[in-house]
């Protein structure tokens, strides 16, 4: 049975269900050398996912996570990397281990799912089709599908709109600061995977409500606290 209390999960995409670095970082480089400029490497596109497409491109024109450059070059990198990313967005992106094992066990349970990422909307559909993940992710909400991404609140209100749910029901389920963030703001608990990209920071030093080893671990946790009661799993509004 499924707490009664918190019955929808939000899930981020990339860094949290599926490890789709080196894909990025592909793109990434070949949008750099067609821009006559040195390939960065996978190591530093890690980094640098979570903020969506076109701050990725930023960070790779600059090496700066906080590196700007005028608009019209970004939209020309913007256009070079989404159509290299686009051509072999599935390749090496594997989901993470427990990641298949724990939607079925979660929606055997009865919890509805939906993803929350700031990959532009159209990519993640196709990624989350590919990786076979479409019937465990009804609804997918991208970086560009409201007018602000992750970490306003606006995309996870947007898919709760959409499973006729409400904050008071939802967990958000994340592997950066940003998904903490826009949890916050959208009044919901956030809980953390330690696998993923934040930006090369401790995701346990964020202050997420609960830190779960894998997707598997959350049924678990989730499970067992349904079993125990279902007020006991943030039932009451609080954060943690
Ligand atoms: O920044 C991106 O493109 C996507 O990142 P997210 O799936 O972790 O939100
Ligand atoms: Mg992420």
């Amino acid at each position: 049975m499924v707490p009664s209390s918190r019955d929808i999960l939000l899930f981020d995409l990339d860094g949290t269900l599926v490890d789709s670095a080196p894909d990025m970082a592909d793109a990434v480089d070949a949008m750099l050398v067609q821009l006559g400029k040195q390939p960065v490497g996978e190591a530093r596109v890690r980094d640098w996912v979570g903020n969506g497409a076109r701050r990725l491109v930023m960070r790779a024109l600059t090496g700066d996570m906080d590196g700007e450059v005028e608009a019209a070059r970004a939209d020309q990198a913007l256009t070079l990397f989404l159509e290299a990313y686009r051509a072999a967005l599935c390749v090496r992106s594997r989901l993470y281990p427990g990641v298949r094992e724990g939607l079925d066990a979660l929606r055997g349970a009865g919890f509805r799912l939906a993803c929350v990422t700031n990959k532009p909307e159209l990519l993640a559909v196709d990624l989350v089709n590919q990786l076979g993940l479409a019937a465990h992710l009804p609804v997918v909400v991208g970086g560009d599908t409201t007018a602000e991404r992750k970490p306003s609140a606006q995309p996870l209100l947007h898919a709760l709109r959409q499973l006729d749910g409400s904050p008071q029901r939802a967990i958000m389920v994340g592997d950066s600061v940003n998904d903490i963030s826009a949890g916050r703001n959208a009044g919901m608990p956030v809980y953390c995977v330690p696998y993923g990209y934040n930006h090369g920071m401790n995701i346990r030093d964020a202050g997420a409500d609960a830190v779960v080893d894998d997707i598997m671990a959350l049924y678990r946790l989730l499970g067992s606290a349904s079993e125990r009661s279902p007020s006991q799993l943030h039932g009451t509004g609080g954060m943690g």
